[in-house]
């Protein structure tokens, strides 16, 4: 028995999120993921604009991503001493520590000169010394190496945690960017599919941010008093990323400042308006993503990440699709703000073992491979 730590910042740049799980290698070929602890620590204003700035195509410039591989090194490390002290535990006696990394661009195509790539950051070396013990990251490049997308990479520990024999399982995840991972009922992990459905509270946010200064809107709020424009909701249907077909990932580069920016400067509406309509659209999307894929004989959409705190997307989601049991992680007894923080331990530990972890049907991998770096201490 022995206990890690997980480390997620995703895309939505609320924070950095820390999972403890405590691993039960008694059956080594069956290990027992048990949840121990879950702490959040926001970025401050300062480092989420400079992120930001590392993030846009315009403005990034390459000493602020030099510098932000260490600072955020520091800070993944930071959090992990902090959450082990809030939870009794020690730091050094972790097994390991698996770190995602903040994705700083993520470019799944060739365009161009551009190589199909991704970029995540928040050094592990600063991490090991600062926990005291190994750690893993780096978890995408090596599907990439082989061809596939480099994401999602949930599905693996998706499937460990959530498969069942009675009922198809949706999982549905709504950080910044919505994905989702469809676990047929029986399903064997080679049948397991994944892909990023489009936005998840990405265009939502940065909506908040632009007319109340507000990093997200809290329970939908906002959307609740808004009413739906549909020419807005047109265009944004007719996104391309949207028709395409699975295996497919997106993040801020299509959906990001940019992408809102043009469209607040093309249409004239009340704020609420706005809202409501961008969030019809995050619920839409993410229903055309799934819909083709809804088992009619049984299907639960288990919804997580951030999102699942918004119940009037929660809402119109469960509208759009009737042929789903809708529900959110906390409804089984789950974390919805833990999940993926948790999935990274899950992943780490494969690294550890020496075990593959991608899942070929949702990245488009031509093969199985070991996913992450291990950065000895
Ligand atoms: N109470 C709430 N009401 C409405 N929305 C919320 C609430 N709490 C969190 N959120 C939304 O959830 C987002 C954070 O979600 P999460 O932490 O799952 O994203 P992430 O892991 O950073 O992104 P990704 O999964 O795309 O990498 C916030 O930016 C916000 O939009
Ligand atoms: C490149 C990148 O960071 N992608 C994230 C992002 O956030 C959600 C979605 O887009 C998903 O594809 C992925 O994260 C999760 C952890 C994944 O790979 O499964």
């Amino acid at each position: 028995m022995s206990y890690a730590a997980g480390i997620m910042s995703g895309t939505s740049l609320d924070g950095i999120d820390v999972a403890i799980v405590k691993i039960d290698t008694s059956a080594p070929e069956d290990p027992v993921y048990e949840f121990a602890a879950f702490e959040s620590y926001p970025f401050e204003d300062e480092t989420k604009k400079r992120i930001m700035t590392a993030l846009s195509i315009d403005n990034s410039d390459v000493a602020l991503i030099c510098s932000l591989n260490f600072e955020l090194g520091k800070l993944f490390g930071n959090a992990v001493v902090a959450a082990c002290k809030k939870n009794n535990l020690a730091s050094e006696a972790l097994r390991f520590v698996a770190s995602h990394g903040q994705t700083i661009y993520h470019h799944p195509q060739k365009e161009g000169l551009l190589e199909p790539s991704t970029l995540q950051i928040g050094e592990s070396s600063v991490i090991a010394e600062i926990v005291k013990t190994d750690v893993v990251s780096d978890f995408r490049y090596r599907d990439m190496a082989v061809g596939g997308q480099g994401a999602p990479i949930v599905p693996y520990s998706e499937y460990i945690l959530y498969r069942s024999n009675y009922v198809q399982r949706i999982l549905q995840n709504i950080g910044g960017i919505s994905n989702a991972t469809i676990i047929p009922k029986e399903g064997m992990l080679k049948n397991v599919l994944a892909f990023d459905t489009g936005p998840g509270n990405m265009i939502i946010d940065e909506l908040c941010q632009h007319f109340y200064q507000k990093p997200y809107d809290s329970n939908g709020s906002f959307a609740k008093q808004g009413s739906i424009h549909q020419g807005l909701l047109s265009e944004f249907m007719s996104h391309p990323f949207i028709a395409k077909q699975a295996p497919k990932t997106t993040g801020r580069e299509e959906f990001g400042k940019d992408y809102v920016h043009d469209l607040l400067a093309k249409y004239q509406m009340p704020a609420n308006d706005w809202i409501k309509t961008a969030t019809l659209f995050t619920a839409k999307a993410i229903a055309e993503g799934v819909r083709p894929y809804v088992d009619k004989t049984g299907s639960e959409l288990i919804i997580g990440g951030g999102g699942s705190y918004n119940s009037e997307l929660v809402k119109m989601i469960t509208a759009e699709l009737p042929e789903a049991q809708v529900m959110i992680q906390e409804d089984i007894g789950f974390s919805s703000e833990a999940k993926e923080a948790v999935a990274m331990v899950i992943l780490g530990h494969r690294t550890m073992e020496r075990l593959p972890s991608n899942v070929p049907s949702a990245t488009g991998a031509a093969k199985e491979v070991i996913l992450g770096k291990i950065t000895y201490y």
